[in-house]
């Protein structure tokens, strides 16, 4: 897509994410998440006993707004980290404005539909994912299947090392590699906004056993005094609604996800 993020901004971002998953575990431990608390380096926060742990490392960061960014866990290495993240969100925060216009357009919405029931104050949380080399990858899978919880995410998929599938019609496809591109994937909040129409994709991420891989995916996620629900322009006699008005779908989302159950049959009607 023409996202009007340079190629050479978008190799910045990933050779930093690159840097800071071969620092010295000690260093990246500087910005370890807390108990009970999401962002910060860590992994899987465990909520169940029989919860299905996933092959990953990550640092999770809120970077939007300023004001619920937890500054204490953003890394002084590699240098410009947090300085290349804040631009890269401030970017990003215009392509997402032109894409929620586009989006209300191709369904023939008022342009601002969408974008005002994303809000002024949504959120964007950043989550850098590394997946080491995995010695049982037929047994061990980098991240479980999920749709995401947010309205759309951001995602730059590592430059050489597969690994991302989305499954359709009960079979899993591989996402092919392509090259300093953003991919734009629709979350449950988007699904619900548009009544159905747009659907958030179940998606996984497959281990291997030599090559390690990363991946950025910026999550764009409602405002938390936003109710979402669908435009009232996609509701008609003949398209029934279809999903109830949520607010702060992203915290439920949390456990579902943990639990592997899908969250969008919990905003069914
Ligand atoms: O690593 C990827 O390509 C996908 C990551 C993903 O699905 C996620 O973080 O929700
Ligand atoms: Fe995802």
């Amino acid at each position: 897509m023409n996202h009007g993020i340079t190629e050479a901004f978008l190799d910045k971002i990933y050779k930093l994410t690159k840097q800071f998953f071969a620092l010295p575990t000690e260093e990246k431990q500087k910005c370890a998440r807390e108990t009970g608390s999401i962002q910060g380096y860590g992994n899987d926060m465990i909520l169940s006993d029989d919860q299905v742990l996933d092959w990953i490392d990550r640092l999770f960061l809120t970077t939007y707004p300023e004001d619920k960014r937890q500054l204490k866990f953003w890394p002084q290495v590699p240098t410009g980290f947090s300085d290349t993240l804040h631009e890269y969100t401030m970017r990003q925060r215009v392509l997402i404005e032109k894409f929620f216009k586009a989006m209300a357009r191709s369904l023939e919405l008022e342009e601002n539909c969408f974008l005002k029931m994303y809000g002024e104050n949504a959120i964007m949380n950043a989550r850098f994912n590394f997946f080491p080399p995995c010695p049982r990858p037929d047994k061990v899978i980098g991240i479980k299947p999920h749709a995401d919880g947010s309205a759309v995410t951001l995602l730059l998929p590592d430059k050489d090392v597969e690994g991302l599938q989305f499954l359709k019609d009960g079979k899993w496809y591989k996402a092919p590699i392509v090259p300093d591109t953003i991919l734009i994937n629709l979350g449950d909040q988007m699904e619900i906004m548009s009544n159905g129409i747009y659907k958030s994709p179940v998606h996984r991420v497959v281990t291997n056993r030599e090559k390690e891989r990363i991946s950025l995916a910026m999550f764009c996620v409602p405002g938390p005094d936003k109710e979402v629900q669908p435009a009232d322009g996609l509701v008609s006699e003949a398209r029934p609604r279809l999903y109830k008005t949520v607010t702060k779908y992203a915290e439920l989302h949390y456990k579902y996800y943990q639990q592997g159950r899908r969250t969008i049959e919990a905003a069914l009607i």
